[in-house]
């Protein structure tokens, strides 16, 4: 056993459903925490910064589940540049160990590169058109996430999360980020007065949260849970987008402000801090440790079909 890692040292029993260590691992504390960020909402729910999680631990919790976790993302037009990053640093380091299906949604199926993949991990994808708005192209991935979580997974996944295509994974992203529903901490938000945050401050859509109201700021840009909490989510957000667009109306971040409504009213049981999605991996912070998941700094006017 000199050679075995640390996972290899764990038995599970699943007909006692019990786990009998005989590895070390630093004793969880009630008193003892990082000082310097909140690790928990007021309602809650934990906040996943570094130092809040033992990475080896919560593997061994979670590696006997036998999970499968849908990933999205949306790859229309000139963002085809950058998927094959995107696939590439997920397979570095995004559950990585776990069975993982992604999904990509594409105009051009003929152009997904080919990246060579883990055990377990597969990628199919599914044709969406194209449009001549990017903000169109963005909030329709409501509508296609609500038919996804509708039909195809049934029984094929546990969890799913969705993704920007725009970014890349430079650290840990796994088990540590699975709940009910899950939320990113906006990466340009996350220590700023709720009154400043870029929510829709129009009555008249229903994206509207007046300016005394709102949690935190959360990114359009990564968002999962369980298939039936996403469901849920995409087909209330698909919903109001419409109700919107019937009154010619468009909220100033479009998913996003939905999504940030959305979450007012159901509130996340578990945010991920900005280490998971982050503003560029050259951006530094004092809180932020590790940049797990970060956006890749782009060129509107080259890749938009409407900049
Ligand atoms: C990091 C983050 O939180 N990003 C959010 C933010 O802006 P972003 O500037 O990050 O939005 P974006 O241009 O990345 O568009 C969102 C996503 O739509 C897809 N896409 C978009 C245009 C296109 O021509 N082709 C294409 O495939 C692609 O997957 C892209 O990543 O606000 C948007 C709404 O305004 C979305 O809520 C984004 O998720
Ligand atoms: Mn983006």
């Amino acid at each position: 056993m000199a050679s075995a890692s640390y996972s290899e040292l764990i038995i599970y029993n699943p007909k006692a459903n019990i786990f009998k260590y005989w590895l070390h691992y630093k004793q969880p504390s009630a008193v003892d925490a990082r000082r310097d960020i909140a690790t928990v909402s007021s309602w809650l729910a934990p906040i996943v910064w570094e130092g809040t999680f033992d990475p080896t631990l919560i593997d061994n919790v979670y590696k006997p589940k036998n999970l499968t976790i849908a990933t999205t993302v949306f790859v229309v037009g000139k963002y085809m540049i950058f998927l094959k990053d995107f696939l590439e640093s997920a397979e570095a380091h995004y559950f990585v160990g776990y069975r993982v299906h992604y999904y990509i949604f594409t105009d051009q199926p003929e152009a997904i590169p080919n990246v060579k993949l883990g055990e377990e991990r597969k990628l199919i994808v599914l044709k969406v058109p194209s449009s001549n708005r990017w903000q169109d192209i963005s909030m329709g991935r409501m509508a296609a996430l609500e038919k996804l979580t509708e039909s195809e997974l049934d029984n094929k996944a546990d969890y799913i999360f969705c993704f920007d295509v725009d970014a890349k994974f430079y650290a840990r992203w796994s088990v540590e980020t699975l709940s009910h529903l899950v939320a990113v901490i906006h990466p340009w938000y996350y220590n700023y007065p709720r009154e400043q945050f870029t929510n829709e401050r129009r009555p008249e859509s229903e994206a509207f949260i007046p300016a005394d109201e709102g949690d935190f700021y959360y990114a359009g840009g990564a968002f999962g849970g369980t298939v039936q909490e996403v469901h849920d989510l995409t087909k209330t957000c698909t919903e109001k987008q419409s109700i919107d667009r019937a009154k010619s109306i468009e909220a100033l971040w479009h998913d996003e402000s939905h999504l940030n409504k959305y979450f007012l009213y159901n509130k996340p049981s578990k945010l991920l801090s900005p280490e998971y999605l982050w503003r560029d991996i050259n951006a530094g912070s004092n809180e932020v440790k590790v940049i797990r998941f970060t956006s890749v700094a782009k060129n509107m006017a080259e890749v938009r079909p409407n900049a």
